[in-house]
C-alpha cells in the first residue's frame, strides 16, 4: 500500500472514476504505483472505479499481426477483425494485468466490460472529416449506462475495473473510446470526480509548441478551447465536459506516470494537471498536505 498521507476525508464514501490511458501504462512501475494509489483511495473510504484504455497496446498487437492501425478523428477504424483484437487486448491483457496488480494489495478488484449486465449500451459512431460523416466500423458511442452492477461492486467494497467495450441493441459489440466511456460512467454513478490519467501534465497551451499547462478551466473556457485541440487531448476534454456538465464535481487530466499524481489531485495537496470545474463555482482553496516517499 502507498505511504502517501493524503487527506481524503472530503471524498469519504464518494465515488471517483479513474480513467487510466494506454500511454500511462507503458511501464510496469507506473502501473504498480497506480494500483497502490487506487488501493490507498479505497482504504481511505473513497469508492474508486477504474476505467482503462489501451490504445498503444492494441496498436502494438495489430502490428504484431501485420496490420497497420488506422485512426480517423482520433478514433480507431475498427473492422470485425480489429474488434476481436481490441476485445482480446483490453478485456484480456490490459484488464487482467490491472486486476492482478490491484489484487496484490487487497483481493477486491473485479474486471468487467460494458457488456457485463449491459452496463453500457452503444450505437455506431461516425468520424467527422471536414463536416462529412465517415464510417469507421464498429466504433460505438455510449447511449445508455446501467450503473447497477458497478454500484453492487462498490457497495460490496470491490474495485470495478472496466474495459471500454459496449454492446449495441442488435448483438453487435463496439469499441468505445475509454475517455468517453469513463465520462458516461462517472455521470451515471453520480461520481464526485473524474480523473483522467495520461502521459502529459494536463492541457498545455500552444500545443505542440512549448507553453504553460492550464491549471484550471471552467466549462465555458474549455468549450472555447475545444476547436484548437488535437490528437488525444480532444476526447479527454470532451469527456471532462460531459462529466462536469453531467453533475460530476470536477474533472482532472493528470500525468499518470508521476508518482502519486492521483492521490495528490484528490487530496488537499498541491494542484496537479488541469482541473475542469463548472461555471461560476468557486473552488475551495486546497490545503497543504504533501505526498512523498
Ligand atoms: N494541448 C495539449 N496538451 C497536452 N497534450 C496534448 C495536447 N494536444 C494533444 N496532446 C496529446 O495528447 C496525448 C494524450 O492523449 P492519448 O495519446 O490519447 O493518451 P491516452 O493513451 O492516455 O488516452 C499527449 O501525449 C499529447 O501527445
Ligand atoms: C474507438 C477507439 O479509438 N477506441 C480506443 C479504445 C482504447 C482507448 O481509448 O485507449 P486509450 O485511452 O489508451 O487511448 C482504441 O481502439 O484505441
Amino acid at each position: 500500500m502507498s505511504s502517501c498521507p493524503a487527506d481524503l476525508a472530503p471524498l469519504y464514501g464518494r465515488t471517483v472514476v479513474v480513467k487510466i490511458g494506454g500511454h500511462a501504462m507503458t511501464a510496469e512501475a507506473h502501473l504498480r504505483a497506480f494500483a497502490a494509489d487506487v488501493t490507498a483511495l479505497r482504504a481511505a473510504g473513497v469508492r474508486p472505479v477504474v476505467v482503462h484504455g489501451g490504445g498503444p497496446q492494441i496498436s502494438a498487437h495489430l502490428q504484431r499481426l501485420g496490420q497497420e492501425p488506422a485512426f480517423r478523428s482520433g478514433l480507431r477504424v475498427t473492422t470485425p477483425e480489429t474488434m476481436d483484437v481490441v476485445r482480446m487486448v483490453l478485456a484480456g491483457q490490459v484488464q487482467r494485468n490491472l486486476v492482478g496488480l490491484l489484487n496484490r494489495h487487497a483481493p477486491v478488484a473485479v474486471g468487467m466490460t460494458g457488456e457485463d449486465a449491459r452496463t453500457l449500451t452503444a450505437v455506431r459512431r461516425y468520424a467527422l472529416d471536414g463536416g462529412r460523416r465517415v464510417d469507421i466500423g464498429l466504433v460505438g458511442e455510449v447511449t445508455e449506462v446501467d450503473p447497477a452492477l458497478v454500484g453492487d461492486h462498490l457497495a460490496a467494497g470491490r474495485i470495478p475495473v472496466i474495459s471500454s467495450i459496449a454492446p449495441g441493441t442488435e448483438g453487435e459489440i463496439y469499441n468505445v473510446n475509454a475517455d468517453t466511456a469513463a465520462a458516461a460512467l462517472a455521470v451515471a454513478l453520480g461520481a464526485e470526480r473524474l480523473c483522467v490519467l495520461t502521459d502529459v501534465d494536463g492541457i498545455q497551451q500552444n500545443w505542440p509548441g512549448p507553453g504553460p499547462v492550464l491549471r484550471e478551466l471552467t466549462v465555458s473556457q474549455a468549450r472555447r478551447l475545444q476547436p484548437d485541440l488535437s490528437g488525444g487531448m480532444a476526447p479527454k476534454v470532451e469527456a471532462c465536459l460531459t462529466a462536469v456538465t453531467g453533475g460530476v464535481g470536477s474533472a482532472h487530466i493528470l500525468d499518470g506516470r508521476r508518482e502519486h499524481a492521483l492521490l495528490h489531485s484528490l487530496s488537499t495537496g498541491e494542484p496537479l494537471g488541469t482541473r475542469l470545474v463548472p461555471d461560476g463555482v468557486a473552488q475551495p482553496s486546497e490545503g497543504s498536505s504533501r505526498c512523498s516517499r
